[in-house]
């Protein structure tokens, strides 16, 4: 139950939820075939060690979103150094496989997730590029389709951010609406402090959304978990809150982190925020954050001290990427 209705907050966020706001439904597939004219699609998955989940998601996009019906026309799986087969499942279930640390390699090898994005968006082609986490464990295809529809059916629009209803699975024990721990507990208090226009994003640490790649090529990439955030705020900045759109999907069900790794996980997200705020000058520090972060442990009874490193890097805007560049020769560059 609502405590306030809606419209309690801001008129901009009110406005923008009622516009801006589709469900993965009103697009049938058949329609946006016919709506996808000159439009190419890529669709990439970001997976470390994913082998349970990673190819039941590339099959049915390769069954139902090429063969059946040619919508997708790029299906690529950035192996983020996996210690299991990630890589050989995607294969031999269709995709591209591309190695995160092969891709550009004068710029070095970076770990996380934004990185994993970064060169996967490096490596692609389409105009549209759609990311879909590959821990997915009730993927449909729909979480494709309903992420391109606002971009193919209105051109106002450049990016396309999922919602769902998250449940928390634990053994025998789910909680419908659990999930999310660290989108509650750390993005959307941020949010809502700092950046109130982006307060509609129903799950704003979604994994999967789509974008423009004229756009997308535009923004620098947080490497670890922070990518999502920046990205967020990244295109608040650049492309403004009417161009940005959220679809529901329905429910999404994936593997849990633990909280000890949601705990470094709430760490990159803190330390984008600050090079977010920092940057757009609303945040004068005598001392840059520290990125160390000391933490207790429990495997069974055993505590165990853990020190980790959850600073956050960041991969340029693409178009500033003169290897990047040079594979587009027919892009039009530097028009805004
Ligand atoms: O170094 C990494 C870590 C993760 N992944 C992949 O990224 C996806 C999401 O990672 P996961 O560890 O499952 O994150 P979640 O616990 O699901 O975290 C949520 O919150 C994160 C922070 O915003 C987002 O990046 C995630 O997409 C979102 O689902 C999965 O396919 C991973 O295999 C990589 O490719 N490289
Ligand atoms: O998005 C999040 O908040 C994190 O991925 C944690 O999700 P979980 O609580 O569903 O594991």
């Amino acid at each position: 139950m609502r405590s306030r209705p809606w419209w309690a907050m801001s008129a901009e966020v009110g406005h923008w939820l009622e516009r801006r706001t589709g469900r993965a439904e009103d697009w049938a597939p058949e329609a946006l075939l016919a709506a996808k004219g000159d439009h190419t699609i890529s669709v990439v998955l970001p997976a470390r060690d994913e082998e349970a989940t990673v190819g039941q998601i590339v099959g049915l996009i390769r069954r139902d979103l090429r063969e059946r019906l040619p919508l997708v026309d790029e299906l690529v799986v950035v192996d983020s150094c996996s210690a299991d087969a990630t890589a050989r499942v995607a294969a031999d279930a269709g995709a591209r496989v591309i190695h995160q640390n092969l891709v550009l390699p004068r710029y070095g090898a970076l770990p996380g997730k934004g990185d994993a994005l970064w060169k996967a968006l490096a490596v692609t082609t389409g105009d549209i590029v759609v990311f879909v986490d590959a821990d997915l464990r009730n993927f449909g295809t729909h979480f494709v389709t309903g992420l391109v529809g606002p971009l193919l059916s209105d051109p106002s629009v450049v990016y396309v951010k999922g919602s769902y209803d998250r449940p928390f699975a634990d053994g025998a024990v789910t909680q419908p609406h659990g999930g999310g721990r660290v989108t509650e507990l750390v993005a959307r208090p941020l949010i809502n402090l700092h950046w109130p226009a982006l307060a509609g994003f129903i799950q704003p640490l979604a994994g999967e959304y789509a974008g423009r790649r004229a756009v997308l090529e535009r923004i620098p990439f947080v490497t670890g978990y922070g990518v999502e955030l920046g990205m967020l705020v990244d295109l608040l900045d650049i492309a403004g809150l009417p161009a940005l759109a959220q679809v529901d999907l329905g429910v999404r069900v994936h593997s849990h982190q633990t909280v000890e790794e949601l705990g470094r996980m709430a760490g990159h997200i803190m330390l984008t925020a600050w090079s977010r705020l920092e940057r757009e000058g609303r945040l004068v520090a005598a001392d840059r954050p520290g990125s160390r972060m000391v933490q207790f442990c429990h495997a069974g009874e055993e505590r165990t001290l853990r020190v980790s490193d959850v600073g956050v890097r960041e991969r340029p805007p693409l178009i500033t990427v003169p290897e990047y560049v040079a594979a587009r020769p027919f892009a039009s560059y530097g028009e805004q």
